[in-house]
């Protein structure tokens, strides 16, 4: 750990002593000693991480598991909602004593993405040096800028290897980079709902969400932090559409057909189910997340590709050395199980891929946690 970073944040140390009476997943921050270097080029100062832990680090640091959530998650991976967790955590049901990741043996790290809104920094961060949020001049982010901040936070809590990583979707992305860019610092990884590169289809329907928010005239170039006007029409057309690819038609068709949401007519200006449980899950992210947030962590998404400067993605996975498993959800229509089975096949220490059954589509990955634990468990017995 460096001085600077211990002079600014008190943090963890490896011992298992700290933080007694200390309640699990209490939110804390991480801030970087350094400018992080870009891999687009710059540096971004007064970097920040938000993270939650639970359980307790072994003296040898040796029983850390790093959980890397997906596009709009946060830190809060398990606990009740309360102050500062609008919602309950994302993957509850696997954390905890006797759960899949068994605070009683694992020391759990639950970090908010660099370039996200929940604690980290982010577009709606203040500048470093001035009053304002960063907004439009917020700096275009890599998964690799991602992890680079992740593996300052690792240092700092002095965990040199993680016994686990995994992630899904955005969070699988950040997971497989980890692996390759650090092989000797992974024990496990655990890949779920994610690919080797973003294919055209997935720039494709992320382009049209930016394109929504860019087209909202509260966006403002991004600088519409303060002005009391945010482009959330915009932030709900996109979520309308990524939760479309997020879910399976059977399910939408099952879950709602051709019903209309209560008294309403469509024929008259009313709404479908559908589209009303559409708007619901707009407005709730309208109200929990930041656009610029969402176009800076979907450009990052767009720009994963495993094998940029490292040869392709069979030589850049070909350095993986933990032992790996790569799961995807039948239903997934926006992360097929191609991608998965390609990750299988090149990750060298990686079993056949796995397929979790779900009517859900790509959301199977949150959804389906009993599937998810027995994957943790093959890895951590
Ligand atoms: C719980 C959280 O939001 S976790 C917070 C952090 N967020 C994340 O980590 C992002 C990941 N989470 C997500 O993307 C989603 O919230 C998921 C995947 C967990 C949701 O999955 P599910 O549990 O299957 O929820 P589902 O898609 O069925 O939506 C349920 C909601 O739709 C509402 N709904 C259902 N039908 C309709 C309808 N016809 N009209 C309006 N609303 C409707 C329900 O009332 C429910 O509302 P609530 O969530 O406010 O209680
Ligand atoms: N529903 C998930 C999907 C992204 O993988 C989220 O909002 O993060």
């Amino acid at each position: 750990m460096s001085a600077a970073a211990a002079a600014e944040v008190p943090l963890p140390r490896a011992g298992g002593a700290w933080r007694e009476g200390d309640p699990p997943g209490r939110r804390r921050w991480y801030a970087a000693p350094e400018p992080l270097a870009l891999e687009g080029g710059g540096h971004l100062p007064g970097v920040r991480l938000a993270f939650e832990t639970w359980g307790r680090l072994a003296p040898d640091a040796s029983n850390a598991v790093l959980v890397l959530h997906a596009l709009t998650g946060d830190s809060h991976l398990s606990g009740p909602a309360g102050p500062g967790h609008p919602t309950p955590g994302w993957w509850d049901a696997l954390v905890g004593p006797g759960r899949a990741l068994d605070t009683d043996r694992w020391f759990v790290v639950a970090p908010n993405v660099l370039g996200g809104c929940q604690g980290s920094t982010g577009p709606s961060s203040p500048r470093p040096g001035g009053r304002r949020a960063w907004g439009g001049a917020f700096p275009f982010l890599t998964q690799r800028d991602q992890v680079a901040a992740e593996a300052g936070l690792a240092d700092a809590l002095g965990i040199g290897r993680w016994a686990l990583v995994v992630g899904g979707s955005m969070g699988g992305m950040r997971a497989l980079e980890w692996a390759v860019t650090h092989p000797a610092r992974i024990g496990a990884l655990l890949l779920l709902a994610t690919t080797a590169a973003a294919s055209a289809e997935q720039i494709a329907w992320a382009a049209v969400q930016v394109g929504a928010i860019r087209a909202d005239p509260h966006w403002q170039g991004g600088d519409y932090h303060g002005t009391g006007r945010v482009p959330s029409a915009g932030l709900g057309l996109a979520r309308r559409l990524a939760h479309i690819t997020y879910r399976s038609e059977p399910e939408l068709d099952a879950r709602f057909g051709r019903l209309a949401q209560g008294a309403e007519d469509p024929w008259h200006g009313g709404r479908y189910q559908v589209e009303s449980y559409l708007d619901h899950h707009a407005g709730k992210l309208a109200g929990r997340f930041d656009a610029g947030s969402y176009v800076t962590l979907t450009q990052a998404m767009n720009a994963h590709e495993v094998g940029r400067g490292r040869g392709g993605t069979r030589a850049a996975l070909a350095r993986v050395t933990a032992p790996a498993l790569v799961a995807g959800v039948d239903s997934d229509r926006l992360y097929p199980l191609a991608q998965q089975a390609e990750l299988a096949a090149l990750i060298p220490h990686a079993d056949r891929v796995r397929v979790v059954e779900s009517r859900h589509g790509h959301d199977g990955f949150l959804i389906e946690t009993d599937q998810v634990a027995a994957l943790v468990r093959e890895l951590l017995p």
